[in-house]
């Protein structure tokens, strides 16, 4: 690890701004996906460090909401620039405990740095509203207000801008946090909380506790004092989560599971669609919620397109995340590589073809082959249960109604895609598809500036743009009479 890297890489919780281990003796270890070596051990917190944690947050709100809005932008910029400095370091915390590509892995940093930067100038357009009043002698005034103490728990595949996501509204907004990151990438979160503690966030505010997920969840979900969840996962734990905060009626945001469609239709740019497929379907070797989960092409272009896409992962250099040139790094776990081996198995039993890949990769441990599949039909696994991996399942379609009704036959509706190059059809499904996020002709859709979520089971709320503070705020109705 490089000295700098070293100095990031915290192997302890950081709570109310110390750096702790474990009350009890005990810690959780973490190992690299691409070879299964320890990486490093983290302690193995629980409910009482999580009340210590929520008791800090508390404890550190007053000062913070009564910043002003330009004092909590320039520490969250000092933030942003120390994130930016470090992104080198970063990115070979994240490949080292994530396995992605390293040049993908900072390309994760520079998008986790976005949302620190995005939301330090949204802490300055936090607006309200008068409204005329109905009464003579009184005035309407509507302020925004910072919700309180915010639980973050968030997933192992965007080790880094899933914590920034959530924690740069939140304290732009002029709330404490409670971090818990994922079990397989906690250094990432570890080093972010390094890099805040430095730009001079005051203690309390940002807390990243690691350890035992339900018995810390239990807590941030009981607690009265935590005002808001925001979880990015599975839609089971979603649901979990959603269901432990009912007692203390939080503020949930969610952020699950997806089965997004890619409809090509005949009239479509092959290149472009081509090149839209390689970014949706294998980003993060698939493991991403806005990844493909199913091909949908019409007939005309669907040989064509499923011989192109083919060549072009044939050619994906699947490696270490550390060797030069890796495009495809491991998956995170042995679960993740036999969930895919299910899906290609099943798909096969059931008539589809195998294009090409189909095999775990030579390199073993959480390498799989970028896979190809024709003549995958609505029976099989892949159509229904997201595969989280890089297997790309071929459907065929006649026309634009098959394509909607194919598209949005699934309890999902997070990202969609559609190639086409007639104006009319885009605009027919964009409106059509039951998704949150759309991209037509475009394969990568994540970006700060736009609101990024889904609806059924895919989730509840919206993360980045100017939308994504809205759920880290109180609106508050003041009626200013006696005038
Ligand atoms: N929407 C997304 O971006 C993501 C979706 N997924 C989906 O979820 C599947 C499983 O992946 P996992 O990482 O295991 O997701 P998960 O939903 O089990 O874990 C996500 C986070 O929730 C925490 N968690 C799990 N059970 C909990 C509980 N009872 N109380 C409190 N926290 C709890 C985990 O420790 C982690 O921090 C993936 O195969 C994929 O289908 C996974 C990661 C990200
Ligand atoms: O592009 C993104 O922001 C990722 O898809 C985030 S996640 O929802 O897959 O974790």
């Amino acid at each position: 690890m490089t000295p700098n890297a070293l100095r990031l890489f915290r192997q302890l919780a950081y709570i109310d701004g110390q750096w702790l281990s474990a009350d009890e003796v005990g810690t959780q270890a973490i190992f690299n996906p691409a070879n299964g070596e320890e990486i490093g051990r983290v302690p193995n917190m629980g409910s009482v460090e999580a009340r210590r944690a929520i008791a800090a947050a508390n404890a550190a709100w007053p000062a913070w909401r009564a910043r002003t809005a330009k004092e909590r932008c320039a520490i969250l910029k000092r933030w942003h620039a120390l994130i930016l400095e470090n992104a080198d370091a970063l990115a070979e915390i994240l490949t080292l405990e994530q396995g992605k590509p390293l040049a993908e892995a900072r390309g994760e940093i520079l998008y986790a740095a976005s949302f620190i930067e995005w939301f330090a100038e949204e802490a300055k357009r936090i607006y309200g509203d008068t409204i005329p009043s109905h009464k003579p002698d009184a005035r309407i005034v509507v302020t925004k207000e910072p919700i309180g103490v915010v639980a973050a728990i968030t997933p192992w595949n965007f080790p880094a801008a899933m914590i920034t996501r959530k924690v740069g509204p939140a304290l732009a907004a002029g709330c404490p946090c409670i971090v818990k990151p994922a079990p397989e990438t906690p250094f990432s979160a570890l080093a972010l909380a390094t890099l805040a503690e430095e730009a001079g966030l005051p203690a309390g505010l940002l807390n990243v506790i690691t350890g035992d997920a339900v018995a810390i969840g239990n807590e941030l979900c009981a607690s009265a004092t935590v005002r808001k969840l925001s979880f990015t996962g599975s839609t089971p734990i979603g649901k979990l989560l959603m269901q432990q905060c009912a007692s203390t009626l939080k503020k949930v945001s969610l952020e699950l599971g997806g089965n997004a469609p890619f409809i090509v239709f005949d009239d479509a740019d092959l290149e472009r669609a081509v090149e839209g497929a390689l970014i949706a379907k294998y980003r993060n070797a698939g493991q991403t919620c806005v990844c493909v989960n199913r091909f949908l092409v019409q007939d005309g272009i669907h040989d064509a397109f499923v011989a192109r896409l083919a060549e072009r992962v044939a050619e994906l250099k699947v490696a270490d995340g550390f060797t030069e040139g890796a495009q495809q790094g491991p998956l995170i776990n042995s679960r993740a590589v036999d969930k895919v081996a299910d899906h290609v198995a099943d798909a096969l039993g059931k008539g589809a073809t195998l294009v090409c890949g189909g095999e775990r990769h030579v390199l073993g441990h959480g390498f799989y082959q970028p896979t190809v599949l024709s003549g995958v039909t609505g029976e099989m696994k892949v159509a229904r249960d997201e595969t989280f991996g890089p297997l790309a399942a071929v459907f065929r379609f006649s026309d634009e109604a098959q394509a909607i009704h194919m598209a949005n036959d699934t309890e999902f509706g997070l990202a969609a895609y559609c190639y086409t190059r007639d104006l009319g059809r885009a605009w027919r499904m964009s409106e059509a598809l039951e998704y949150g996020m759309v991209g037509i002709n475009e394969g990568l859709i994540s970006t700060e500036v736009a609101p990024f979520g889904g609806i059924k089971a895919s989730g509840l709320g919206r993360e980045g743009s100017h939308y994504g503070i809205d759920d880290y705020l109180e609106i508050k109705y003041t009626l200013m009479g006696g005038l």
